[in-house]
């Protein structure tokens, strides 16, 4: 039996007379890495902010790891990870001094050389934030979201704007992280990361959910109703391609 560690019960949030999220209901199993996957606007963002306790709901019913968002936020942002915009950053401080300052805030304990290595950065520990690549970045912040040992990380739109390698690499990235023992949820638009990333995703639009599976089932469900695709699928595509000429080794350093 998979045990539910995130539970959202007729969630809704209006921004005064705009709905933007309409009754949502879907429940994230420990261990998984769950996606919520739609178009921009979809309310994909303000439902995550409501779990991260950052955001007021209207209505509906929210526990995170037995603790409601309603009277427990203290102890829900105990145990989750949240990317911070790159704005939150200290423009002068290097990786370890933020690391350092980050895990002060906490109030716990990390040796920023060890964070580093989680998200093979231990290169640019002198280094500045601002100097550092996208993918870089991301890799950062996602560092940052593990510093208080969280059992649930959530990360919005993780891989946008990067660059094929840099992408692939967060996802492996990502999934070691879901292999040693955390939580992931995670916001995307890119289908094929959803697909090749997500142990289940649920298909968000207007607010509501239109679809929640896992990515093999939803495919075949499709199939099963007798879609068929146009152009026979080639076994590889032209991202493969470029992967394959250029390499997969970390490439922005
Ligand atoms: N503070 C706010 N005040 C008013 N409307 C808002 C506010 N925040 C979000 N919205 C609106 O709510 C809707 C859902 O926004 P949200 O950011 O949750 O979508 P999203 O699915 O995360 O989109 P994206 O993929 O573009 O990040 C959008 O139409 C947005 O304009």
């Amino acid at each position: 039996m998979n045990k539910v560690i995130i539970d959202v019960k007729n969630l809704v949030k209006n921004y005064d007379d705009f709905k933007a999220v309409q009754g949502l209901s879907f429940e994230v199993y420990e261990n998984e890495i769950f996606g919520l996957l739609g178009p921009n606007g979809a309310g994909k963002t303000t439902t995550l902010e409501i779990i991260e306790t950052l955001r007021q709901k209207t209505s509906g019913e929210v526990t995170v790891d037995g603790f409601s968002i309603d009277k427990d936020a203290s102890a829900i942002k105990r145990i989750i990870g949240v990317q911070l915009q790159a704005a939150g950053y200290y423009p002068n401080l290097n990786l370890v001094e933020l690391l350092e300052l980050f895990s002060g805030l906490y109030g716990v304990m990390v040796n920023p050389m060890e964070m580093l290595e989680k998200v093979n950065l231990q290169e640019k520990a002198k280094a500045k934030y601002k100097a550092l690549s996208g993918g870089q970045k991301q890799r950062f912040s996602i560092a940052t979201t593990l510093i208080n040992s969280p059992k649930i990380i959530f990360l919005d739109e993780p891989t946008t704007g990067l660059d094929p390698q840099a992408r692939r690499n967060l996802w492996d990235l990502i999934t070691q992280i879901r292999d040693n023992g955390t939580t992931v949820v995670i916001t995307t638009h890119y289908m094929d990361e959803a697909e090749q990333l997500c142990d289940r995703v649920a298909f968000v639009e207007r607010g509501q959910i239109i679809a929640l599976d896992t990515p093999d089932q939803l495919i075949d469900n499709l199939i099963a109703n007798g879609f068929e695709r146009k152009k026979e699928v080639k076994k590889a595509n032209l991202e493969d391609v470029f992967i394959n000429l250029t390499g997969k080794e970390w490439r922005e350093n």
